[in-house]
């Protein structure tokens, strides 16, 4: 525990980078299955937003798992701690003036609600990558279904492990099948047509 700490307030903050950047920053936060497409759709969102001249940055659940979150699991204890880790990240972000895409399962509503509350109004999106589970474990990309059904993995994610669907998502992006190229523009305009990019 921290004691006798105090919060320093700085001339150069976020107001005065955003403003230098010329952009709103927040929070693209988009959870779903393993294999609903959260890193396909956020590297080619990232994409669009960055030929745009928008700063951004991409944190996705692998990658932090190497390094940031590399001494975590998969318990509902070590996934608690992984978005609250992250969480932490995306607020230090978004205080630089960021546009901040997050790829995470992110399976319990109080983790991605603890992050809605560190961050300030309208800054935390929350995108429902709402592919079926048939469809993930036909994808199965990374061959981790076909483990998780063997009993190689523990505590998959929709198999043996939770998932709790958004109940409030500012976007709600429904399964159609269709490529993936054609799923990041319909996420962009909704995004857009609710003035949330
Ligand atoms: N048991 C278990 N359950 C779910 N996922 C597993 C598991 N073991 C490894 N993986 C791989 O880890 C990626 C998910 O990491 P996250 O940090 O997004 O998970 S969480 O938000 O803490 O639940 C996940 O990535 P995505 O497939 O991109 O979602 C998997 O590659
Ligand atoms: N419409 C689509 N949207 C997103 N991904 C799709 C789509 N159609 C097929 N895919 C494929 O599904 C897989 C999704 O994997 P990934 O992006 O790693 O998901 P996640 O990060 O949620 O685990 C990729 O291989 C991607 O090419």
């Amino acid at each position: 525990m921290s004691t006798d700490i105090v919060w320093h307030k700085y001339e150069v903050n976020k107001q005065t980078r955003a403003a230098r950047l010329g952009q709103q920053p927040r929070v693209l936060w988009l959870t779903g299955l393993s294999g609903s497409g959260k890193s396909t759709l956020a590297n080619l969102l990232e994409k669009k937003l960055f030929e745009q001249g928008k700063h951004t940055y991409l944190l996705d659940g692998d990658n932090v798992r190497h390094g940031l979150c590399g001494d975590l699991g998969f318990s509902d204890k070590d996934r608690i701690e992984n978005i609250r880790r992250i969480s932490e990240v995306a607020k230090l972000f978004v205080d630089a003036g960021t546009m901040v895409l997050t790829a995470f399962i992110s399976p319990f509503q109080t983790d991605r609600d603890f992050c809605r509350k560190l961050l300030g109004d309208g800054e935390f999106i929350e995108v429902f990558v709402d592919t079926p589970l048939e469809v993930c474990e036909q994808r199965d990309p990374k061959g981790l279904y076909k483990k998780a059904r063997n009993g190689e993995i523990k505590h998959f994610t929709g198999i043996d492990s939770t998932y709790e669907a958004p109940s409030a998502p500012e976007v709600h992006l429904t399964y159609r099948e269709e490529s993936a190229e054609d799923t990041a523009e319909r996420l962009y305009h909704l995004l857009v047509e609710k003035g949330l990019v």
